[in-house]
């Protein structure tokens, strides 16, 4: 069998097995597949992944793995690997490996090492960071610029963040970082009340340096710098960009010297590793930055040099297609047991379904498989207390990673003890599930009489059956962080090779964009204003604002 036959039939025969164990209830496949938990677990790069409480047999997984092969992953992630331009609808090769691949190999994009521009770039902003630790570089009246205001917004934003959270006890003394991001005006209001001009340094994190977010703050930042004390020339010592659109940076009056650059082969939700990334250097100096590369740059070497079936990201992307278009589970739910990790989940929802939320296929049909889930999530325990109740007994599925360290960034008494309890009950709890005859017991048990217990049981009942994986480090470094950053971004591209789609653009953000630019000059023009009628109710609304503005 060939081409598109041999992938229905691989589908085909997922779907078979799909419906055999649909009576076969995850605790059985233990029992039948003797040593489950041992294979259906993987370690790579510092990191431990228990995928057996998934419920997907051996044989499932071989045919993912016949599945991975007809779609050749191999083949797509050495394309991935050696800059090839995979990301066809904008022409551009997809190379954010190469930020974090110091070991001296080359990869050419267009006539140029891409691993010898980034060291470029990277040495170039480095040695911005350690000037502004050591005092060498100083603020416009000469004092030290302890505190950073990073204005971005997406990949711009979201990436740095959660690293400086997660990376909190490595914070260098004295330092404090903000982030801006939404266009709020109270975002940077609330943030400006916080800092001081003269010891501050405000980066405009933005690829393109077009984003109306960015660029709105940007503006409003640098009025707030010029009318608190600030000079024209003070600019340049208080003001950096990160961009690849030099010109725009330019324009906005911020020097080249003092502009960090990246490449269109970095895409901005992939972009925490190259110049997007000062925030963090900024944050937890040089060698902790560099520790966060070579973590990821160990998952990179792990998931181009594995065979598939003992390969991390792409068993867990395998399993991620089995709920998804075999189990039918739209929403899958990012839950890390580590408070410094409690910016993950919104990470991980740009990086996923800015990536995978696709419904036309490379060759520009529609796709006939489902493709990326809704990703949310919330720390553990929190979450717990918030929407577990849906997760154990709610009408439809919802796969979980669970995610946690082994010994605490920073032990306090006996908590980290009891957080990893409950990371490790609540998936058991899920897969285990308790039937009703248990439910009936206990409450038998705690003295109600047998009719109460049979009116109350039913709402006792967990059906469990539930799919989880648990994520596992020793603790959580510059460098187990990178691995689990980078464990996600390959898992994406895996899943977005399955699904035929291309993982690297985003046009589904940019009708929002036309319209936002379309309505906006309505929000405080006059009613009968010549512009064409928009829809009944943009229209009524646009009449209730105008009324009260
Ligand atoms: O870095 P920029 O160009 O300001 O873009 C910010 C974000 O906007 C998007 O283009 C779309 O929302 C994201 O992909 C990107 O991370």
């Amino acid at each position: 069998m060939v081409g598109q036959e041999c992938g229905r039939a691989i589908w085909d025969a997922l779907r078979d097995e799909q419906e055999r164990l649909e009576d076969v209830a995850i605790l059985r496949l233990f029992e039948e597949e003797g040593q489950r938990a041992q294979e259906f677990s993987v370690e790579a790069a510092g990191l431990y992944l228990d995928y057996s409480k998934n419920h997907i047999s051996q044989a499932g997984l071989q045919q993912l793995l016949q599945l991975a092969e007809h779609c050749e992953l191999p083949q797509k992630i050495s394309a991935l690997f050696n800059g090839e331009r995979i990301n066809r609808t904008e022409d551009r090769a997809v190379l954010h490996t190469a930020l974090r691949d110091r070991s001296g190999r080359r990869v050419m994009i267009d006539g140029d090492d891409a691993c010898a521009l980034a060291t470029q770039e990277r040495n170039r902003m480095l040695a911005f960071a350690d000037d502004i630790h050591s005092g060498r570089r100083l603020g416009a009246t000469g004092k030290r610029l302890n505190t950073v205001v990073n204005i971005g917004i997406g990949g711009s934003d979201l990436g740095p963040v959660m690293v400086v959270e997660a990376l909190r006890p490595y914070w260098l003394n004295g330092r404090r970082s903000f982030f801006v991001s939404n266009v709020d005006g109270q975002h940077l209001l609330d943030t400006l009340e916080q800092v001081d001009v003269e010891t501050t340094l405000f980066i405009v994190a933005s690829k393109t340096f077009t984003t109306q977010e960015t660029m709105t703050n940007a503006r409003s930042a640098l009025d707030w710098f010029l009318s608190n004390g600030g000079s024209e020339e003070g600019v340049r010592d208080h003001f950096v960009a990160l961009s690849t659109n030099v010109q725009a940076v330019q324009e906005f009056g911020i020097a080249p010297q003092c502009t960090f650059g990246f490449w269109d082969w970095v895409g901005g939700r992939y972009s925490l590793w190259s110049s997007i990334g000062l925030s963090i250097a900024l944050g937890v100096g040089r060698e902790n930055f560099l520790g966060l590369l070579d973590g990821a740059f160990a998952m990179d070497e792990h998931f181009r040099g594995t065979d598939m079936q003992d390969n991390m990201p792409v068993l867990m992307a395998l399993v991620g297609v089995w709920n998804r278009n075999l189990e039918d589970i739209a929403v899958h739910a990012i839950l890390p047991y580590d408070q410094h990790l409690h910016r993950l989940p919104a990470y991980l929802q740009q990086a996923d379904m800015e990536s995978n939320g696709k419904s036309v296929c490379v060759n520009g049909e529609w796709s006939s498989l489902s493709t990326g889930p809704v990703i949310f999530g919330e720390a553990g325990t929190n979450g717990q207390h918030a929407f577990y109740q849906l997760l154990h007994q709610g009408t439809d599925k919802v796969s979980c990673d669970f995610i946690g360290a082994v010994n605490s960034q920073r032990e306090l008494g006996d908590h980290h003890p009891k957080l990893l309890a409950n990371l490790l009950a609540q998936p058991r709890a899920l897969m285990c599930g308790k039937p009703l005859a248990e439910a009936t017991r206990e409450l038998l048990a705690e003295g109600l009489d047998t009719a109460a217990a049979d009116t109350l049981a039913p709402h006792k009942v967990f059906d469990g059956d539930r799919p989880s994986n648990t994520l596992l480090m020793d603790r959580l470094t510059p460098q187990t962080l990178g691995a689990l950053i980078a464990l996600y971004e390959h898992k994406i591209f895996v899943q977005g090779v399955i699904w035929g789609i291309n993982s690297f653009d985003q046009w589904g953000v940019e009708l929002g964009k036309q319209l936002a630019g379309e309505i906006l000059p309505r929000i405080s023009a006059p009613a009968d204003c010549q512009h064409p009628k928009l829809d009944p109710s943009t229209e009524q609304l646009l009449t209730w604002i105008r009324d009260r503005r």
